[in-house]
């Protein structure tokens, strides 16, 4: 170990796109990694990319500090197996979106439970494999952590320690109640995306032509690879299920309070919506602060190249911190709103700097 908790070599088996980010991530900070995948052309790419060097066949001379096992939750306890025969490291790890199933093989299959603490990034994308992969994907996101009790100290600081060298924050958890939140928080809203999307497959051009931002914000998790979810869903079975059908009563009623009509029903109808603000501002901001807690401040900027550079210098130069960003384009129009969060203070200091600079900032 080059400090504690922080790895010096680490193996990653599965060069997709969780696995290629972390492989970057590590790289960025010294670290030497070792890579293979079972699909030769996602390993190439990986290793194009600069994620690390391709794991040489058979086992290394000396085992690694850490090997993180990157590939699909059905694939997690045969390829934990093989790698603790092949002696790959001293402490292992898996990134697999649900927890108790892949434990539970393990144990079946004789794994060596001690060298195993299981984990998963709260962090992705709707996109697959290493070309979609970035070395800032983890960063101020929670990396959930469940150790069983076999699990030795050195192993989960080592594996606490990938997570906080990726840039995340690190949560221990117990598998079944990380299985039951993440049904919440990350697979029932999955399926609900791919609902809502599923309805597109028969609209025709007019409606199509009509998408805004919601139905895009709404539905981007649906293009995600189905083969992928599949195999995280059925995993996570019964706590999906549980939510789906919340859901599901909701939006029944919802459609039903419609249909009738009256004012009563509407008052039922904005019940459900006022729910939705309260659910959607209890989700955690960066760094697991409270969202509402930053100021945004609006600016219009034209399309043009360099604009978003010139106003984070400005935004420098006022000496206040981007806490986040988006931008709305204006269709067919070259402009878009560049929406700033940053903290309340210093809202008013970076809308007067932007001002004196020429940017529209509307409020
Ligand atoms: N996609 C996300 O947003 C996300 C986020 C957090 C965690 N995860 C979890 O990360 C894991 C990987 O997901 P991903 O999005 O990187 O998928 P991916 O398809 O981009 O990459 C998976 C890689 O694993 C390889 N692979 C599959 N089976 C293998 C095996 N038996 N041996 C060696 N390599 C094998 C594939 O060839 C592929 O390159 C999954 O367990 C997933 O649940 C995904
Ligand atoms: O942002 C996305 O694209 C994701 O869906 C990422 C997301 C999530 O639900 O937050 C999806 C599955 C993972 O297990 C972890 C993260």
């Amino acid at each position: 170990m080059a400090e504690e908790g922080i790895a010096r070599r680490v193996v990653v088996v599965g060069t997709g796109l969780i696995g290629t980010s972390i492989a970057l991530a590590l790289r960025e900070r010294g670290t030497e990694v070792l890579l293979t995948d079972r699909d030769a052309a996602a390993l190439r790419m990986a290793v194009e990319l600069g994620a690390g060097d391709a794991l040489p066949e058979g086992a290394t001379a000396e085992p690694a500090d850490l090997a993180v096992l990157a590939v699909p939750p059905a694939a997690v306890a045969v390829t934990l197996l093989d790698a603790q025969k092949r002696g790959l490291a001293t402490a292992y790890t898996d990134v697999a979106s649900v927890k108790a199933v892949p434990l539970a093989q393990a144990a079946e299959l004789g794994c060596d439970l001690t060298t195993f603490v299981a984990g998963h990034p709260l962090a992705g994308s709707e996109r697959s494999g290493p070309a979609a992969a970035r070395p800032d994907l983890f960063l101020g996101r929670p990396w959930a952590l469940c150790p069983t009790p076999d699990a030795a100290p050195e192993a989960v600081a080592t594996v606490t320690g990938l997570a906080r060298a990726c840039g995340a924050e690190p949560v221990v958890v117990e598998p079944g109640e990380h299985d039951r939140a993440v049904a919440l928080v990350s697979h029932a809203p999955h399926v609900v995306s791919a609902a809502v999307a599923a309805r597109l497959t028969g609209a025709d051009d007019v409606a199509l032509g009509l998408s805004g931002q919601g139905v895009r914000d709404v539905t981007r998790i649906a293009a995600s690879d189905p083969r992928l979810w599949i195999g995280i869903l059925s995993a996570n079975s019964e706590p999906v299920a549980d939510v789906l059908e919340a859901v599901a009563t909701d939006l029944a009623v919802a459609a039903s309070l419609l249909r009738d009509g009256s004012e009563e029903a509407a008052a039922h109808v904005a019940d459900l919506l006022l729910r939705g603000n309260a659910g959607r501002s209890r989700i955690p901001g960066k760094h697991g602060g409270d969202q509402s807690a930053y100021a945004v401040v609006p600016v219009v900027i034209p399309d043009r190249p360099g604009e978003l550079a010139m106003i984070f210098q400005a935004a420098g130069i006022a000496g206040v911190n981007i806490e986040d960003v988006t931008i709305e384009h204006s269709p067919g129009r070259p402009l878009g709103v560049l929406e700033l969060s940053v903290e309340p203070e210093a809202a008013e200091r970076l809308a007067a700097e932007l001002r004196a600079r020429g940017w529209s900032v509307p409020g």
